[in-house]
């Protein structure tokens, strides 16, 4: 039986009050979600959530879930919903506070059930960026992430689980976001500038903002 998992007590008022715009990021692991997203953030100045920096922080903080969230992410399985769901709304509540004009929810959602937890709760995403990596290329470029990273995830066993992740859980936000008409399937194999080129002229089509 999946472990109780005890939610927080929330006030989204002030996030549902603004009503920005949010914009999901998906893609494989290493498809470039945190590259693009830092480029995104000095054009746009959109306030860029990692789920897995979230994940990591709150591991870092030494909270009691802490040690469980570690386990999961070294077993390249997904967390479980709420627990990513209410560090997302809490780091968004803070970045409200300060005057944020729109997120970028980037590793958000890797299951269908997200998304719509997530839009039912919170606010509908403007779009959702998908950048599409061949597995070969991911596993190149998580290998030689592997060697500055740090992180516990980015060995050979753990990616290949992660990849296997994206594929059952992830694969299918893809396609329910496409059938809504919601998403933007941006080809990520080439130069971070290429990439990022298309990413522009993609959001420059709902934002005014430049
Ligand atoms: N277009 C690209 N071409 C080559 N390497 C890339 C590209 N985009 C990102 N990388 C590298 O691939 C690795 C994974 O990128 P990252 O942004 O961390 O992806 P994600 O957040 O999707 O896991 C990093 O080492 C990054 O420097
Ligand atoms: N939205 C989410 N739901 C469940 N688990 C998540 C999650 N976002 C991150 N995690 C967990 C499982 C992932 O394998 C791990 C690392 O996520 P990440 O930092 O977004 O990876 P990457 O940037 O390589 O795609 O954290
Ligand atoms: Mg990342």
């Amino acid at each position: 039986m999946a472990p109780t998992v005890e939610r927080k007590n929330i006030n989204l008022a002030p996030l549902k009050a603004a009503n920005v715009p949010i914009f999901f990021i998906v893609g494989g692991p290493g498809s470039g979600k945190g590259t693009q997203c830092d480029k995104i953030v000095a054009k746009y100045g959109l306030t860029h959530l990692s789920s897995g920096d979230l994940l990591r922080d709150e591991v870092k903080s030494g909270s009691p879930r802490g040690a469980q969230l570690t386990a999961i992410m070294e077993s390249g399985a997904l967390v479980p919903l709420e627990v990513v769901l209410d560090l997302v709304k809490e780091a968004m509540l803070k970045a409200i506070e300060k005057g944020s004009k729109g997120f970028l929810i980037d590793g958000y959602p890797r299951e269908v059930a997200q998304g719509q937890q997530f839009e039912s709760e919170i606010q509908e995403a403007k779009l959702v960026l998908f950048f599409d990596v061949a597995e070969e290329t991911l596993v190149k470029r998580l290998l030689h992430r592997a060697q500055t990273s740090g992180r516990a995830d980015d060995n050979i066993d753990t990616i290949k689980k992660r990849l296997h992740t994206f594929v059952t859980s992830t694969a299918p936000v893809v396609d329910y976001y496409d059938s809504k008409g919601k998403l933007v399937r941006i080809n990520a194999e080439g130069s971070v500038d290429d990439i990022f080129a298309v990413v522009v002229a993609n959001l420059d089509k709902v934002t005014s903002k430049i």
